[in-house]
């Protein structure tokens, strides 16, 4: 095995890390103290970029002796901080050995939340190259300054957006305010891809963009193009789209578990509650009064009630699964935790229907998913188990009221709303590989 180079000698508490490649995949040897693991003080985390480095790592995981003999071992959750990417030599190697075949991109607001959460994943990846990144205010600065947890990356300086250089890009991701991306968008040379995060290019019809923004859609061409980037249920779309709309934190956390139930008649399209909770970083990095320590601190509070702008894009999805109009419930509530997102959801099940139905339905719906895991029965989904990751934890539960069952899913709302990696895998392959490219550690 070609065995790569140690990139970090403290990884945590007394963890050790090293990352290595063999073939298409990417392997973590994640050396821990004996006595935090039972069997063994060595783990091999396959798929590196379904899992943050030292976020909270969820998925399966083969434990190995020290002599990189294998036996099964069970999923594994490390809580810890969601913090650097390591800058591994054996990386930046493949970069160099893989030059004409990597993706070069534009990281557009590379100061916000999202961005950081782009660079994070990407600055490290043997198949990209962060070659531009734009802000607004924080024009200028070295990014080390902006997110000192990211200072071991070498990475290009913050530009404004008029000085940037699209010459040595291939792909953007445009982690704007909404209302700012669609004229920037725009404006951007015709042979990038765009992977756009706000909610700019999500909603079809735009008339129900300007009555819920409430602001005139300044590029409705683009929007005809644009790709709903709903990864699991839309990647061929994905694949050959020029320009894909990220889908909001709260409805991805929604038309997941939804859309197959729906799809296959196991639910019923009245009476669909959904109660919804958000980290406050689901508000950007912008300063704002509401957001403040002491506003949010030791509390929750609703928001939006009925009239939250992610509730047309719900709708948008549910009704084009239905094939006629659903109408949801939707309250939103902001939690005193920096990431994470739970979604509640109260439906009545169609007749004959149980809830072992709806549970095997999204077992079979998402085997072969990376990224979406129904848990065991009776497991419940916690948001820590997801922070830094791609991951969406979904399950079932047998309501007390006859005829009813609750499906709680959680993400985290800076990743699996960016739907970043299988999403720009899907959508980049081609410039990659040519039509169709899989690589094995990012199915
Ligand atoms: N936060 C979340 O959980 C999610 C957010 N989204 C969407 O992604 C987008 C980005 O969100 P988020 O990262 O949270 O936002 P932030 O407020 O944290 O970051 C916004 C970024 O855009 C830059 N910016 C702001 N105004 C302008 C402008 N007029 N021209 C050029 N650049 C500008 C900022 O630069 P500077 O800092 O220098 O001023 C910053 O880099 C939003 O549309 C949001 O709706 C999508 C999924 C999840
Ligand atoms: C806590 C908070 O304010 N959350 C944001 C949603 C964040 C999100 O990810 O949605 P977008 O992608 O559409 O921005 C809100 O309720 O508007």
């Amino acid at each position: 095995m070609d065995k790569g180079v140690p990139c970090m000698e403290n990884f945590g508490t007394n963890c050790k890390l090293e990352i290595w490649r063999r073939e298409n995949s990417t392997f973590f040897l994640f050396s821990v103290p004996e006595k935090r693991l039972p069997s063994s003080s060595v783990l091999l985390l396959r798929n590196m970029y379904s899992v943050s480095v030292d976020g909270g790592l969820a998925g399966k995981v083969t434990i190995v002796s020290k002599g990189l003999k294998k036996c099964r071992g069970s999923p594994v959750c490390v809580r810890a901080s969601v913090a650097s990417t390591p800058l591994s030599v054996k990386n930046q190697q493949l970069k160099i050995g893989n030059s004409e075949k990597t993706v070069r991109i534009g990281v557009l607001g590379a100061s916000g939340y999202t961005g950081a959460e782009i660079v994070r994943l990407l600055a490290n990846h043997p198949y990209f190259a962060i070659t531009v990144m734009t802000a607004d205010r924080k024009a200028g600065q070295p990014f080390g300054s902006v997110f000192p947890h990211l200072n071991t990356q070498e990475l290009p300086n913050m530009v404004a957006i008029k000085d940037a250089d699209f010459s040595d890009v291939d792909a953007v991701f445009c982690c704007l305010p909404h209302g700012t991306t669609q004229e920037i968008i725009k404006g951007l040379p015709e042979q990038l891809k765009v992977v756009d995060l706000s909610a700019d290019f999500r909603l079809k019809n735009i008339a129900e963009y300007e009555e819920w923004y409430g602001q005139p859609h300044k590029a409705p061409k683009l929007q005809e193009e644009a790709v709903y980037g709903l990864t699991e249920i839309y990647r061929e779309e994905i694949e050959n789209a020029r320009l894909v709309a990220n889908p909001g934190c709260y409805p991805t956390s929604i038309q997941l578990p939804l859309m197959p139930l729906i799809e296959e008649g196991l639910i019923e399209l009245r009476n669909i509650i959904i109660d919804a909770k958000s980290g406050v970083s689901g508000a950007g990095r912008g300063a704002k009064e509401a957001n403040l320590y002491t506003e949010i601190a030791e509390g929750m509070h609703s928001y939006g009630i009925t009239k939250h702008r992610h509730v047309p894009e719900i709708e948008q999805g549910l009704s084009g699964v239905a094939n006629s109009k659903v109408t949801v419930s939707f309250t939103p509530h902001l939690m005193p935790m920096s990431r994470g997102m739970q979604s509640t959801i109260y439906v009545e099940m169609a007749s004959g229907v149980t809830t072992d139905d709806l549970y095997h339905h999204l077992i079979a719906t998402y085997k072969n998913e990376e990224f979406v895991k129904v848990l065991g029965k009776g497991v419940v989904p916690h948001t820590r188990h997801v922070r830094g990751s791609n991951y969406r934890l979904l399950n079932v539960f047998q309501d007390r009221i006859p005829g009813r069952a609750i499906i709680i899913s959680v993400i985290d709302n800076l990743v699996k709303a960016c739907g970043l990696v299988a999403q720009v895998v899907r959508a980049l392959g081609s410039l990659l590989r040519g039509p169709g490219f899989k690589p094995a550690c990012l199915r």
